[in-house]
């Protein structure tokens, strides 16, 4: 477990060898941390599922997070998902950093002002569909399921353009292509208690042998639309020549990559290219739309200033009822409340990152090669330093800087050249949706409480407990 030759971290005492500190980490994260900082401080070791992980505090997550040349995200990633059989045409499955570039090269980081059309109506219609006008009460059960159906549509939307979007199967492949491949987080990492390693290995059979690969079926819908899209735009590109009306969505941007050969199409590469995408987009982003629309619901004491400010920028709209892109500046008060919701998104640790090279952190503790790190969030998200007073408190006005700005004591977004390059796009999305949500409907739990998170080892997710939609009275 140790290496002799360097000052790691400290071992946080264990009873039952093999098992270590699994059912803790695992059960009762949130306490079990937060015990370990009491007692061995900024930076502690603890042994889960037959490997030793580090957590960092808040002192050192920034060492982590700037210093991409020695703790990266990525190989966990690969480690994890095992993307390297799933995935037949592609080679760089997991290089986070290509997926950074072609996102940051894209028009969804610089030019997303383009969507914003799109955007609204796409979630506007998905809203109707999933929500409905709800003139009688409503009681949605899992928020998070309707908010992905309706995230789906929009993010399609952007992602593979207006035509492919309208149809339910690529609508259903982003809605839930991230849940079948969580199989991969889900199943408990008993055969590394064996042998570290070995559960990367056994989830890998089934798929060796052509038993079970959950990206297949998204895939093979993906290639399907793809190859449609692409094939139609290069056709009428040759036709109309400088009179083409350039389509403005992500696989536009893929076909004007360097790599991309009109003669030689790898439809299957592009497809897999745009699933991963869809992967790093979908859930992440529904699951915090969830978390506002829950955050609100429990307190429906904010409800009202929500609603005067939205009702004044909706004066802003056209004749077709669509806001400008400026106008999402102006949501001065609803991005305060959905940075508040994403700083108590409740991960207590979700960042975990390998080790590249031995390194020693400012403080002298050394962390080998292989090692894994993880950055205990919850201690920058609960220090009164950092966030002001408080911090344990749900204060929607806490904030003065806009809910996709990365610092030192927000971490939700990562942070150094990695942090993600999708996060403009994802509080877009999230604010125009609320905008609607917050006109149209009064929103509440059923419970009539504040709904905690459904805790799963160190990670939260959006209560499964009635929210009550009724449609406002004008
Ligand atoms: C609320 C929604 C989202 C959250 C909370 C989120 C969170 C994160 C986090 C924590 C990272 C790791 C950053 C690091 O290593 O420091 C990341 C990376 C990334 N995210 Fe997001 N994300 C969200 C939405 C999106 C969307 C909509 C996209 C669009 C495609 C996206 C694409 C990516 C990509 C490509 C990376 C890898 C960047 C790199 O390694 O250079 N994310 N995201």
């Amino acid at each position: 477990l140790r290496d002799p030759k360097l000052n790691m971290p400290p071992l946080v005492r264990y009873k039952i060898p093999i098992i270590g500190h699994t059912f803790r980490y695992t059960f009762n994260c949130e306490k079990f941390l937060g015990q370990c900082r009491k007692e061995y401080g900024e930076m502690f070791s603890l042994y889960i599922w037959g490997r030793t992980i580090t957590f960092v505090g808040k002192e050192y997550t920034h060492e982590v997070l700037s210093r991409s040349d020695v703790f990266d995200f990525g190989v966990l990633f690969r480690k994890m998902i095992p993307g390297d059989v799933m995935y037949t045409s592609i080679d760089n499955f997991g290089d986070l950093r290509s997926y950074g570039k072609m996102i940051r090269g894209s028009s969804i980081s610089n030019k997303l002002n383009l969507y914003t059309e799109r955007i609204q109506k796409s979630l506007y219609l998905a809203t109707q569909k999933h929500i409905g006008d709800c003139n009688d009460q409503k009681v949605i059960y899992n928020i998070y399921s309707a908010i992905t159906k309706i995230i789906s549509a929009s993010i399609a939307n952007v992602f593979i353009g207006e035509e492919e979007s309208e149809y339910d199967d690529v609508i259903s492949t982003f809605a839930e292509f991230t849940k079948d491949i969580a199989v991969f987080f889900l199943i408990p990492p008993i055969f590394d208690l064996i042998f570290p390693g070995l559960q990367d290995f056994v989830k890998r059979i089934p798929i060796r042998l052509g038993l079970y690969n959950p990206v297949t079926r998204h895939v093979n819908t993906l290639i399907k639309h793809v190859k449609h899209q692409v094939d139609k735009r290069l056709r009428e590109k040759q036709k109309y020549g400088d009179s083409w009306k350039r389509p403005t969505d992500l696989l536009q941007d893929f076909m004007e990559q360097k790599s991309f050969d009109p003669n030689n199409i790898n439809y299957t590469a592009l497809a897999s290219n745009l699933s991963i995408f869809i992967f790093a987009s979908i859930h992440s982003t529904s699951r915090a739309c969830a978390n506002v629309v829950v955050d609100l619901a429990s307190r429906p004491e904010y409800m009202q200033e929500l609603y005067e400010e939205q009702l004044e920028i909706h004066k802003k709209t056209d004749e077709n009822g669509i806001l400008p892109f400026e106008s999402l500046k102006e949501m001065k008060n609803l991005d305060s409340f959905i940075r508040e919701s994403l700083r108590f998104t409740g991960d207590v640790a979700a960042l975990p990152h390998w080790v590249l090279k031995d390194h020693t952190f400012s403080n002298g503790l050394q962390v080998p090669k292989g090692h894994v790190v993880d950055i205990y969030s919850y201690d920058t998200y609960h220090d009164e330093s950092l966030q002001g007073p408080n911090p344990t408190s749900f204060e929607p006005h806490r904030h003065n800087v806009p809910a996709s700005k990365v610092g030192r004591n927000f971490l939700t977004f990562g942070g150094g050249k990695h942090m993600c390059p999708g996060r403009f796009l994802a509080i877009n999305e999230i604010k125009f949706f609320m905008h609607n949500a917050i006109l149209n409907y009064n929103i509440r739990t059923e419970s009539g409480k504040i709904e905690d998170k459904f805790r799963l080892g160190p990670v939260a997710l959006p209560s499964n407990n009635g929210i009550i939609f009724e449609k406002r009275a004008k």
